[in-house]
């Protein structure tokens, strides 16, 4: 039975991927929106969508998801677009932007004209880009961040929730957007900017005598692979997350500070008290693989369907330092009432997070 229609806008890596995702583990019927008609040409002879067009008010036409996949600083104008296109009511949606901050904001103006728009980020991707690089395993297990605002429906969310879940078997979690451009831009924004800086550095150094890229091998190479990111991408995101990464990037120089002075001081012992440090908090990375095997600590909370209530939930645990792995929304089971899966890393922060919810007079299945 046909489940109706979802539009994908650029089809490239992540686009495509989803669109290949929704393809092959649902029903929806799958329209591909991109510039590049060799983009589309090449989506459609290798199944990655159903149909395709350039042309965006026939893309959105009925569609009762649409998904903006396209480079960050593209996505705002793709939104003021679309406000001014009749859209199917009841219609949601989503992006796939590596930053959320600016982009939610832009998005609450859709809810103005009755659109509902919730932010999302697959935590997945590559150096590699274009739709010849879409592949339906590309989430698998990995982080999906949606950022409801308060005013997202329960409703909504759990309909894009059900599809995302069922599409692209990834972890859903559930981040207000400036802590998601706070989180990613210290572990993927700073990290690129780091990688292309001392890639930068050494090349300048080459310039003058090669036996540098020469002996550039394991550490090196490790340290700088994600240099080799689409610049035009990166260039995007760190213009829309830059006051994130500016503020990120002044407590990298203090880190820098830190192994300079100790250096200078010929501090042996601080020194290798900053490798040990590092070290240590290396070692205690979550393993994904393992974490994924591991069966997480759940519980459910019954709460009234009404909006701003997963940002509740979530903001309620972030404010007594309980850390949620992931958050899913069940399907009704009153009309009133709606049921929140809340997952745990730990057996401790179930045991706190059941206590803070039941003291606040939530009603918490273990
Ligand atoms: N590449 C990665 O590792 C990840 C990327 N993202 C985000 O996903 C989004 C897309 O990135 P990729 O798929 O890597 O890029 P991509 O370059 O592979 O695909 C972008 C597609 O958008 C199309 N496009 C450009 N302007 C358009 C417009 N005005 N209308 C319709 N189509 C248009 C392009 O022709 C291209 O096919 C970006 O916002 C990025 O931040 C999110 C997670 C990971
Ligand atoms: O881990 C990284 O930084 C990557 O290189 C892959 C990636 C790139 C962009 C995203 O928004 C999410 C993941």
């Amino acid at each position: 039975m046909n489940q109706g229609k979802v539009t994908v806008i650029g089809i490239g890596l992540i686009g495509g991927s989803l669109a290949l995702c929704i393809k092959e583990r649902t029903e929806y019927t799958v329209c591909g929106c991109d510039v590049s008609e060799r983009s589309l040409e090449l989506a459609r002879a290798s199944g990655v969508i159903d149909e395709g067009t350039t042309d965006l008010a026939e893309a959105v036409k009925d569609a009762d998801y649409l998904f903006l996949a396209v480079p960050v600083g593209l996505i705002s104008r793709l939104m003021a677009q679309l406000r001014e296109m009749p859209l199917k009511p009841g219609c949601i949606i989503s992006d796939v932007g590596s930053t959320k901050g600016e982009i939610v904001r832009h998005g609450r103006e859709l809810s103005r004209v009755g659109v509902t728009f919730i932010g999302g980020h697959p935590m997945a991707g590559s150096h590699r880009s274009g739709v010849e690089a879409a592949d339906p395993l590309l989430f698998e297990n990995a982080y999906y961040i949606l950022t409801p605002t308060p005013e997202t429906s329960l409703v909504d969310m759990q309909r894009l929730s059900r599809l995302l879940q069922v599409a692209t078997r990834a972890q859903l979690v559930i981040m207000d957007p400036d802590h998601h451009d706070r989180v990613v831009g210290a572990i993927s924004h700073l990290p690129h900017v780091i990688a292309a800086g001392l890639v930068n550095q050494v090349g300048r150094y080459n310039e003058e005598n090669e036996w540098f890229h020469r002996l550039a091998a394991g550490g090196f190479r490790d340290l700088t692979r994600i240099a080799a990111s689409h610049p035009v991408m990166w260039r995007d995101i760190l213009m829309s997350n830059r006051h994130t990464v500016l503020s990120l990037m002044d407590d990298w120089l203090k880190e820098m500070q830190r192994f300079r002075q100790a250096i200078e001081a010929g501090d042996a012992q601080e020194v290798e008290a900053l490798f040990d440090r590092a070290r240590r908090l290396r070692e205690q990375l979550p393993d994904r693989k393992k974490g994924i095997l591991l069966r997480p600590y759940e519980c459910y909370v019954n709460v009234p369907d009404r909006p701003g209530m997963i940002g509740e939930v979530a903001t309620l645990l972030g404010k007594n330092g309980i850390n949620l792995s992931n958050i899913g929304v069940m399907e009704n089971r009153e009309e009133e009432v709606g049921v929140l899966r809340l997952s745990f890393r730990t057996e401790e922060d179930l045991t706190q997070a059941v206590a803070v919810l039941k003291q606040a007079n939530y009603i918490v299945i273990e």
